[in-house]
């Protein structure tokens, strides 16, 4: 199964500014930022510490806004939306990994998967076959009743990366997934990523700090000074 969205525009930032006020003084950020990601890609972003990564993931999630420009994403613009409606675009449209995954320790692998599904209108039955369904293809079969603490940190991404996509989002945001594995699990969580790209059609745009992490992706963007310049670009 592939995406329609494959090829399609998919990801648009258009004269993007943003920027903080920090200790009183104004400091830019992005002054003039254009970037545009076509679905069915899996971009890799890195740059300097401080150059501003976080700050667009955090655009393109919706948690923040930029100051001015157009921020679309598909056919809808984030820049426009309220925060009330970017909050429930988010939750239908994209899956988000953390570094250090974000899991709820009282909760256990199950209950962690299925968060996201309690804001849709599905039965309980429907909830615990989608969450099934995602940890067999995380390799997570069996360890459903099992609590994070008690995982590897491979295994936690893992959980990570089936509460991200239990909802079947097109958009997937990793913010340094691999920051806290060893090389082994990291290699392992990359090897899901680019099958979640491939084979399920999912855009992907993941910061790392990893330039091992970012041969994943089928190209490599650097930020630096508040712009990308392709580093790196996978023969088709
Ligand atoms: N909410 C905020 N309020 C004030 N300043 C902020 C805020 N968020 C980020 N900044 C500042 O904006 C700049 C860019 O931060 P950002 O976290 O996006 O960088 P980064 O490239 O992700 O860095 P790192 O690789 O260290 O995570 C930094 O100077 C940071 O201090």
């Amino acid at each position: 199964m592939t995406s329609s969205l494959n090829h399609d525009p998919y990801i648009s930032l258009s004269k993007i500014t943003k920027g903080y006020k920090i200790s009183g003084d104004d400091v830019p950020i992005f002054s003039n930022l254009d970037l545009e990601i076509p679905g069915g890609d899996f971009v890799a972003i890195m740059g300097p510490s401080g150059s501003g990564k976080s700050t667009l993931l955090n655009m393109l999630a919706g948690i923040d806004r930029p100051d001015t420009g157009s921020l679309r994403i598909g056919t809808s613009r984030l820049d426009q939306m309220s925060e009330a409606a970017r909050a429930s675009w988010r939750a239908h449209f994209m899956g988000i990994i953390f570094q250090f995954y974000n899991l709820l320790p009282m909760l256990n692998v199950a209950e962690n998967v299925e968060l996201p599904l309690l804001l849709k209108p599905l039965s309980a039955k429907e909830r615990r076959s989608r969450v099934e369904k995602v940890l067999d293809l995380v390799g997570l079969t069996g360890r459903a009743r099992q609590y994070p603490k008690l995982m590897s940190g491979g295994q936690q991404q893992r959980v990570g990366i089936a509460r991200a996509i239990v909802s079947d989002p097109a958009l997937l945001l990793c913010d340094e997934p691999t920051g806290d594995l060893d090389r082994k699990s990291a290699d392992e969580v990359l090897e899901m990523l680019r099958f979640l790209n491939r084979e399920l059609g999912k855009t992907i745009i993941m910061v790392t700090h990893d330039p091992q992490a970012a041969l994943y992706a089928k190209r490599t963007l650097h930020l630096d000074k508040g712009n990308f310049v392709e580093e790196r670009r996978a023969a088709l």
